[in-house]
């Protein structure tokens, strides 16, 4: 991106990650939001300068619009009435309805070329923000009819900069998709979060790692995700009637009782391990079977840089790492995922050197 100007509409997660990470390619960046104090922090963690008011003496390259779904047609609009930038992206998680509110408002849909990174987090705003949030992870590009293929061109490279994966896929077709693989489950995991507003002491003491996993986005902000579902209802709702049927079925199966009934049940078991076995792995392709070293940590100053270090030296590659805290215990449960020729070697020099290796 050495020697592109990029205009950033809209400093939160999003935004201000793509603009730390295009300026490491060599980008120059300038930043706009509508909050003073998003912009600010943008600007502090060096993504990159403040936008000056009014028309910019020639257009940017490009201008990403990181803002929310509702807002992007008329953030497009008002951008290129300022004339920001010869194309202009965004990178909402739903994509038909803002094209056609775009199109509504009369916006210029041949330097346009919507966009969505399938990376993010559970976190909002710019101190969230990563330069490495996109590595190896999908970039839908969804050009209206009609778009310039210099624009395709320049919303590709954008992608390819940040580390992404660029995929090019009609806006319908994309929205059906997320409403799967995104949208859905984000509100299946609030519907299992919300169970615990009710939770008492004991229950939630007995929290484990498997309550974590599902209702990790369940933290996510709410009045960004209800923009999202309702800009999708539709293929939300198809998922979530079906996930609703399996969800009632399970329960009166498991009411029943019966031997015949609990088979019914390790039907739908087994159909989860089937469709989990399908998501792809961090690079792309079929998911790896990584083998798993669990090490006992005390909870201590330096403990984790002595294991990474430790790792480090017997030269084999970390794949994955989640910590499990033993609650009311000064120990956390490190988990390494290593490819699996690697594991029986590296859980042997672990405790070759002191460390409490399980399994
Ligand atoms: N949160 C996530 O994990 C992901 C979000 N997205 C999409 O990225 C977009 C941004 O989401 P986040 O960065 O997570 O949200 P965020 O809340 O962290 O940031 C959004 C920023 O946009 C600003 N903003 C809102 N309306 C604006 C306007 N009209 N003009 C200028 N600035 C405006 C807000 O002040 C805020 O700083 C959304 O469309 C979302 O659907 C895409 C992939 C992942
Ligand atoms: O936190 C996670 O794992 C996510 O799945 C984040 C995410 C949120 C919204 C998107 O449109 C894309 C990705």
């Amino acid at each position: 991106m050495e020697g592109r100007r990029v205009v950033v509409v809209g400093t939160g997660l999003i935004g201000t990650s793509i603009a730390l990470a295009v300026r490491e390619r060599g980008a120059e960046v300038l930043l706009t939001d509508r909050d003073p104090a998003a912009l600010a922090q943008a600007v502090e963690l060096g993504a990159g300068e403040p936008l000056p008011d009014g028309a910019l003496r020639e257009p940017a390259d490009l201008a990403v619009l990181a803002v929310p779904p509702a807002a992007v047609a008329v953030t497009l609009l008002d951008a290129q009435k300022r004339r920001l930038a010869t194309t202009y992206t965004d990178v909402a998680s739903v994509k038909a309805l803002p094209l056609a509110q775009a199109a509504g408002l009369g916006c210029d849909l041949s330097s346009f070329v919507a966009g969505h990174p399938l990376a993010g987090s559970e976190r909002s705003g710019p101190g969230a923000a990563r330069a490495d949030l996109f590595l190896g992870r999908p970039w839908a590009l969804c050009p209206p009819a009609g778009a310039a293929p210099e624009a395709v061109q320049a919303v590709t490279e954008l992608a390819r900069a940040c580390g992404a994966m660029p995929v090019e896929v009609e806006a319908d077709e994309h929205d059906r998709a997320v409403a799967l693989v995104s949208h859905a489950p984000h509100v299946v995991s609030a519907a299992v979060a919300a169970r615990l507003t009710g939770a008492d002491d004991v229950a939630l003491g007995l929290s484990g790692q498997g309550v974590r996993d599902v209702t990790r986005i369940a933290a996510s902000d709410p009045r960004l995700w209800v923009g999202i579902l309702s800009a999708n209802s539709e293929p939300v709702a198809d998922v979530l009637e079906a996930v609703a049927t399996d969800l009632a079925v399970a329960a009166s199966l498991l009411r029943d009782g019966s031997d015949e009934a609990a088979t019914h049940v390790a039907d739908l078991l087994l159909r989860g391990n089937a469709g989990r076995s399908r998501i792809p792995g961090k690079h792309g392709g079929d998911q790896p079977a990584y083998a798993t070293v669990q090490v006992v940590i005390p909870d201590r100053p330096g403990e984790l840089a002595m294991i990474f270090q430790a790792i480090g030296i017997s030269g084999v590659n970390i794949e994955d790492v989640t910590i499990e805290h033993s609650q009311g215990r000064p120990l956390g449960i490190l988990e390494i995922s290593v490819v699996p020729e690697a594991a029986e070697r590296l859980a042997g020099e672990l405790r070759a050197r002191g460390w409490s290796v399980s399994g």
